[in-house]
């Protein structure tokens, strides 16, 4: 499990430790590490550190002043060191003193000889010419998209970039990206992640992020990150005086006619997330029995037996029936993992909401359509939009896409970090609302049993795509995500 603290947190945190530690101290141990990670890049692409050739952007900030450091330190390893000032007046004066000391450079990004792109002749060579490129632009204090001259730098870039703190364009608060900004290596960070490093574009443009502790002492943090083994330990597995019924009764009530496919995806996944049983109701009870045996399949709610949650939603239609299919799970008084069609009846009916047991726990996964229908556009900052939301409607609420995000109705939030976009297939939110149903009948919490099933989720859809997890990838389709999910349940396990 690893956190992430937003920019006002970690700011307090450096007050805090600046009245033990002075704070050139604290920039020497950040700008240490980050020639250390400049360095290894450097050996990995020219295989070599000593007469290679890094060029430094440096905005008006510390941010600047960390690069200018960092340069320092390449300096004694031999690399040629090149400072491009984007505010020249306004630059880090120690650290522009210590890196000229060490017979570094530093000359005006829109220095003399600039083409129409306002780039200096100089800064222009200095940036063809570098090995590595550290963006030291903006960090913890950015605003909006980079300005333009900084843009039209890191446009001209074709070597690799260590982003200082964060790449420079990426919201630290949100992860969005409004316009022109870093897309970096690896992101070298101080003390603990942002949220910028999970979320949104900013977790495709940090690359690898590298986490230097400097003696922040951060407390609880904004938004809390899974690992394999957190989810391994958690996951439900039987004991050995379960049975079937005490590990939890899943009812799937999805698909249609039309639909039969979202029946077969959302129970089959219920099947291989949980043991125990799984019953399914609805007009797709024949397709279900014929791909799925283990499942006790029949036409209505009302004849399906007991559970102990429902995951409702995938094709279930938005006309009369998905109507009374949804009032009918609601009425049961069970956790209820609402998805798809759900969501657009809740959005589009307040009074469905009174079928509501208050005392059950209710889960909705909206993607961003869906999430729109109900609470408006997400817009940048989905984390506030997100966490808004679960508190209004009092539930737990996934918002699907590369980073999803769970957020309970006191204002927890959870991030999965897909890392990639495997799971970006029709289908496969059938078979995370399968998944989550299966996690809610085991009597897990409900913002936990979301964190789990999209962590479990994201990695089935990578290990059915490379064949192992660890080779090269090719497309998939749900079906194949959902027969991978066992072996993503083996794997978190075997972290945990
Ligand atoms: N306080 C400290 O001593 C420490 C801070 N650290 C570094 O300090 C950074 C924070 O420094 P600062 O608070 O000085 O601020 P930054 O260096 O993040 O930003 C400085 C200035 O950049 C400009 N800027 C804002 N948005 C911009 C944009 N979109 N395009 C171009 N320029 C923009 C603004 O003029 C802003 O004041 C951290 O990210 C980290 O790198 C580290 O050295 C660790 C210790
Ligand atoms: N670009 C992406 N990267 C990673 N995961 C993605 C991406 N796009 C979608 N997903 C995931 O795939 C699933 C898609 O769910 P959904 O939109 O409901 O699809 P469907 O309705 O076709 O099943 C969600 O779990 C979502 O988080
Ligand atoms: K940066």
């Amino acid at each position: 499990m690893y956190g992430a603290w937003t920019p006002e947190q970690v700011r307090d945190a450096e007050q805090r430790l600046f009245e033990r530690v002075p704070e050139p101290t604290v920039m020497r141990r950040a700008a240490y590490a980050v020639a250390v990670h400049t360095a290894r890049l450097l050996d990995e692409h020219t295989s070599g550190v000593a007469a290679r050739h890094v060029t430094l952007l440096v905005g008006a900030g510390n941010n600047g002043g960390d690069a200018l450091w960092a340069g320092k330190f390449l300096r004694r390893r031999g690399v040629g060191v090149t400072a491009l000032l984007l505010s020249p007046e306004k630059t880090h004066a120690a650290g522009l003193e210590t890196l000229r000391r060490a017979g570094g450079r530093a000359i005006e990004a829109a220095g003399p000889g600039a083409d129409t792109s306002g780039i200096g002749a100089d800064a222009a060579d200095a940036l063809e010419r570098a090995d590595v490129v550290i963006d030291g632009i903006v960090g913890l204090s950015a605003r909006g998209p980079l300005r333009p001259l900084a843009a039209e730098l890191v446009d001209r870039v074709e070597a690799p970039i260590v982003a200082v703190d964060l790449p420079s364009g990426v919201d630290p608060l949100t992860g969005a990206v409004d316009g022109p900004a870093v897309s970096a290596q690896v992101t070298v960070t101080f003390g603990g992640r942002k949220p910028g490093h999970v979320l949104g574009a900013g977790l495709v443009r940090s690359g690898g992020v590298e986490l230097v502790d400097i003696g922040l002492d951060l407390g609880e943090p904004e938004l809390t990150v899974l690992s394999d083994a957190d989810v391994g330990a958690g996951w439900p597995v039987p004991s050995p005086f379960d049975t079937k019924y005490s590990q939890g009764v899943v009812g799937v009530a999805a698909g249609s006619a039309n639909f039969p496919g979202a029946a077969v995806l959302t129970s089959g996944a219920a099947v291989h997330a949980t043991s125990g049983m799984v019953r399914y109701a609805g007009p797709a009870a024949d397709p279900v029995r014929s791909r799925l045996p283990e499942i006790v399949a029949t036409g209505s709610i009302t004849d399906a037996g007991r559970v102990q949650s429902w995951a409702v939603g995938p094709g279930i239609g938005t006309g009369a029936s998905g109507r009374e299919v949804l009032r009918q799970v609601l009425e049961a008084g069970r956790a209820v993992c609402g998805d798809a069609d759900v969501i657009t009846l809740l959005a589009g009916d307040p009074t469905l909401w009174d079928a509501r047991d208050p005392d059950a726990p209710l889960v909705l996964t909206p993607h961003e359509g869906e999430f729109a229908r109900l609470a408006g556009d997400p817009g940048g900052d989905r984390v506030t939009a997100v966490r808004e939301a679960a508190r209004r409607y009092d539930v737990v609420l996934l918002l699907k896409g590369n980073s999803t995000i769970v957020a309970a109705p006191d204002g927890r939030v959870l991030v999965n970090p897909a890392g990639h976009a495997w799971p970006s297939t029709a289908g496969s939110g059938d078979v995370l609302t399968g998944i989550i149903g299966a996690l809610l009948a085991s009597g897990l919490d409900s913002w936990l049993a979301c964190g789990y099933a999209a962590h479990v989720h994201a990695l089935a859809a990578s290990l059915a795509a490379s064949g192992d997890g660890q080779g090269v990838g090719a497309p998939i389709g749900a079906s194949a995500l959902l027969e991978a999910v066992p072996e993503a349940v083996r794997t978190v396990r075997a972290a945990a």
